[in-house]
């Protein structure tokens, strides 16, 4: 049976990065997916925007909407203070396998819950049976059309507080254009555009940040 994409990402890393140092994780991935295969990780442009963001913002609980290899959790997971948390949801089993071996050889498992499920299943456990109060950061970077039902599914379920961030990706590519008009027509988030680039390509992508103003 021959090997996933994502298992021939891993592999890389294993090879090339250096246990327990997050950064060399990350560079493994980006020379990787930059010149041998292309993958949907958020890449070191958008990553940078991502770093910026969550050091702005200094989480204490932080949420990841997609995590695919691992990559953007890594990328969380090292800026994130003593005692922090991420919980990150990846839908596929497959790549829920490959990420949790990532953010184990990255060293950073003890700051990141990986749990396998659908959004709109798992949002709703989130205070009861992950412990959350309010979030303070989201990463949204799961399917495209599900990035508006669950911005609201966390408004509902009260998982947001004044001053929560949502950081959402592709908003041009593959694009989200019913979350944008939802978001920024929304009186109750103040939105920011950060125009970038698809991870290792030259085609437009963006983010958008969302603030909640409760
Ligand atoms: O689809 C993308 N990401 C979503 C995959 C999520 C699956 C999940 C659903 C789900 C539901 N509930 C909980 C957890 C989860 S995880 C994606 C795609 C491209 C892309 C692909 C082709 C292309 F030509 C140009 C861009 C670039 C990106 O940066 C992406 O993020
Ligand atoms: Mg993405």
């Amino acid at each position: 049976m021959n090997q996933s994409k994502e298992q021939r990402i891993l592999n890389f890393v294993l090879q090339n990065a250096v246990r327990g140092d997050p950064c060399s994780v990350i560079d493994a991935i980006d020379t990787y997916c930059s010149q041998k295969e292309w993958a949907m990780n958020v890449g070191n442009e958008k990553g940078l925007i991502l770093d910026k963001t969550v050091e702005e913002i200094n989480p204490s609980v932080a949420l990841e909407l997609g995590t695919y290899c691992g990559y953007s959790a890594v990328r969380i997971a090292r800026l994130l203070k003593a005692g922090a948390r991420l919980l990150t949801l990846e839908f596929n089993p497959e790549f829920a396998a490959i990420a949790k071996q990532m953010i184990e050889f990255a060293g950073v498992q003890d700051k990141v819950t990986l749990i396998e499920g659908p959004s709109e299943e798992i949002i709703p456990q989130l205070k009861k049976k992950y412990e959350v109060d309010t979030l303070d950061f989201v990463f949204v970077d799961h399917w495209k059309d599900r990035y508006t039902p669950d911005t609201i599914l966390l408004q509902e379920c009260s998982l947001l507080r004044k001053g929560s961030v949502l950081l959402a990706d592709n908003i041009i590519v593959p694009g989200a254009p019913e979350f944008v008009n939802y978001i920024r027509n929304n009186p109750r988030f103040q939105c920011t555009n950060y125009p970038s680039h698809l991870e290792y390509m030259k085609v437009q992508d963006a983010m958008e940040k969302a603030v909640f103003l409760g």
